[in-house]
Order: structure tokens, then sequence, then C-alpha cells
């Protein structure tokens, strides 16, 4: 018997003919924080609805703490399930102060402990000082972090986070997401959140699911999404990188216009695979292949240089120094020494 805190099993949701989830399976372990990422319309929200009780599932199985929260015959209620939620637009009540929009979850408790738990979340998210003030008088952020508070007050087995930063600047959401990650790993908190941006899933997420059309493509940490990808959409979805032909030589190596490379996956020979090279591969300097610089894009603290290798269009990052980069300059690269992610293609 695992310790699994969160279990899906071939979990299904449909709108009419939509299949909005489809066969969905992963587990959250306690104490895990967890990411469902993925272009709109994917189906995050849908299961994040799944997971809270405001969706009956068409089919498949949520059990929390190895208990059925819905399947065929079970359906707990929402407000049953001791699952916590911070929106979007983190629906503070505006005539209550932070203290008081915090405490909301905790009718019932008596009052003295009820001030202890506020003090000790307001200590927590940091917001101390800002307990008598109303959500207008405080930041976005720091609306975010009450709203935080707010969902914890109730210590909830599992806390749902439904694009939190959304509404926030670029600067500060990395910021928020990293300070969220240690509030909920502080407490031990298990938590999902949603999102569409890749470094808000890196900077809170022990684990990440990749969407595709109601499709879980994948459910791993952020470096084995990046460096082992199991299918073309994840490694397409993930990061940066260029699809190069090959053809399979032995059972590990392939033939490809970048020269002889290993791969990762096992296929017959000869046959045709794309093989998925990063920017960070093409590695400058080293005396291997030749090529032209087409264009050379200033980003501030590193160039985006578009080389031409025969006739591969081929992309990297340099940081920014003195060298200055001129159309048509030739410059040297080799490819990294690795193992690449491969994939069948169609093609003969
Ligand atoms: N109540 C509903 N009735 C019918 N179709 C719906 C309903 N809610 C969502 N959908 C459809 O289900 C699919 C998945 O939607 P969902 O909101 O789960 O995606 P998402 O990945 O969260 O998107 P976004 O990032 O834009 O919020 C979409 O095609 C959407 O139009």
């Amino acid at each position: 018997m695992t310790n699994t805190l969160l279990s899906l099993e071939t979990l299904s949701l449909n709108y009419g003919d939509l299949k909005a989830v489809k066969d969905v399976s992963f587990s959250l372990m306690p104490g895990e924080i967890g990411c469902f990422l993925g272009p709109s319309g994917c189906g995050k929200t849908s299961l994040l609805r799944l997971i809270s009780g405001f969706e009956k599932p068409s089919a498949g199985e949520i059990l929390l703490k190895g208990l059925p929260l819905a399947n065929e015959q079970t359906f707990v209620k929402a407000e049953d399930r001791k699952i916590g939620m911070v929106f979007q637009d983190f629906a503070l009540f505006p005539h209550m102060t932070v203290s008081e929009n915090i405490a909301f979850g905790l009718a019932g408790v008596k009052r003295k402990v009820v001030e202890e738990k506020v003090q000790a979340l307001l200590d927590l998210v940091d917001l101390v000082a800002e307990k008598n003030r109303y959500p207008h008088q405080i930041s976005g952020g720091q609306q975010q972090r009450v709203a935080l508070a707010r969902a914890m007050a109730p210590n909830p087995t599992l806390l749902l986070l439904d694009e939190p930063f959304s509404s926030l600047d670029s600067t500060l959401r990395s910021d928020l997401a990293q300070n969220i990650r240690s509030v909920l790993k502080k407490n031990k908190m298990s938590a999902i959140l949603v999102t569409h941006d890749q470094q808000e899933a890196f900077a809170m997420a022990d684990k990440i699911g990749v969407f595709d059309q109601g499709r879980l493509c994948q459910w791993d940490t952020a470096t084995a999404l990046y460096h082992q990808p199991m299918s073309q959409e994840v490694a397409s979805f993930i990061g940066e990188g260029h699809w190069i032909a090959g053809k399979v030589l032995t059972e590990n190596t392939a033939q490809t216009s970048l020269g002889v490379i290993k791969i990762s996956s096992r296929f017959k020979k000869d046959e045709s695979i794309a093989v998925h090279i990063r920017p960070e591969d093409i590695i400058l300097g080293v005396k291997e292949c030749e090529a032209q610089i087409l264009s050379a894009h200033f980003q501030g603290d590193r160039y985006k240089l578009e080389i031409l290798y025969n006739d591969l269009r081929l992309f990297t990052y340099v940081p920014t120094s003195k060298d200055s980069f001129q159309e048509g300059q030739s410059i040297y690269f080799a490819l990294n020494k690795r193992e690449y992610s491969a994939f069948a293609t169609d093609s003969q």
C-alpha cells in the first residue's frame, strides 16, 4: 500500500460531444507540488474542477488518501473534500481586512484559536504589518498571499491554485512563485497549480503534467520533461529546440546532417527519425562545423544567433560580451556529444 495523497485513474470528462479530459492518470505524494501545464483549452481547468468536486467525471476515479472522491458509485461534494482553492482573481472580500479575510474559512472555530491561526498565517506569508488593511490598500502580490493564507487556514488536505499569478506583472510573478513555493513547503502543504507559463511551473512544481487536447502527455519533474521528453509534443512544448531528420545506423546511433549522433531510444536500422536538438547543444567556437551567421538578435544579456550550416538553419544563445556578430560572418561550432531524444517519423 503506497501513501499516495491523490490518485487519478483513467479520468475523463465530456461536455456533450467534447472530450475535455481524456483518460488522465497520475498520482501526487504528500507534500508534493504538482502542476498542470499546457496551452489554452487543453483541459487544465476542467481537471482542477473534477478534483475540487465542481464537475462529475464521465469515467474513471479520483482517490484522496486512498478513499474514493468520485467514481461510478461515489461522489463526495466539493464542500466535503477538504480541498482548498486559490482563484485567478484572488476573490478577496473587499469589505474585510487582511486578517478577516484569512479568518473567513474558520467559522465555528473558537475565537482564541482563530486569532492564533491567523497570526501564524500572517507570519508565514509575511503580512503582519498589513493585517488591518483592506484588499485595495495592498499590492497585487500581497493580495495573492492573503488569498493563499485564507485557503490554507482550514488546513486543507490539498490546495488547488488556478492560474494564481495571471493578473500580476511578469517580474512579480516569478518572485511570487518562488515565495509561494517556500510557504507551501514550510507548511508541508500538497498543492496543484494550473498554468500555461513554463517558467512558473518550473519555479513552483515538483512534478509537472504536460497536457495536450485533454490528454496527459507526461507527468514528470521539470528536468525530466526537458531532458527526457517521452513524445514529440512534450519536446516541442517544453523549452526551445530544433527537429533534425535522421536515419538509424545502429542500435543507438543515427546519421543526420550534423553527422553521426547518439540517440536515446532504440529503433530499427534505416528507420527515419526526428532528432531533437536544444540551442545549448550548438557549441560555438569549436572547429568542427563551419556555418554562416544569418542574424544576431541582441536581447540584453545575450544574443540569439541564427546560423546556416549547409541547408540547416540552427539557433543558439551567446552571452553578451565585447564580441560583435555580423550577418554572413563565418562561425565554427560543434554539436554537444550527448544522447539525443529521437522519435519515429512517418516518412520513408
Ligand atoms: N462548461 C463547459 N461546457 C462546455 N465546454 C467547456 C466547458 N468548460 C470548458 N469547456 C471546453 O473544454 C475544453 C477544455 O477547457 P478548459 O477550460 O479545461 O481548458 P484550459 O486548459 O483550462 O484552458 P485555459 O488555459 O484557456 O483556461 C475547451 O475546449 C473548452 O472550450
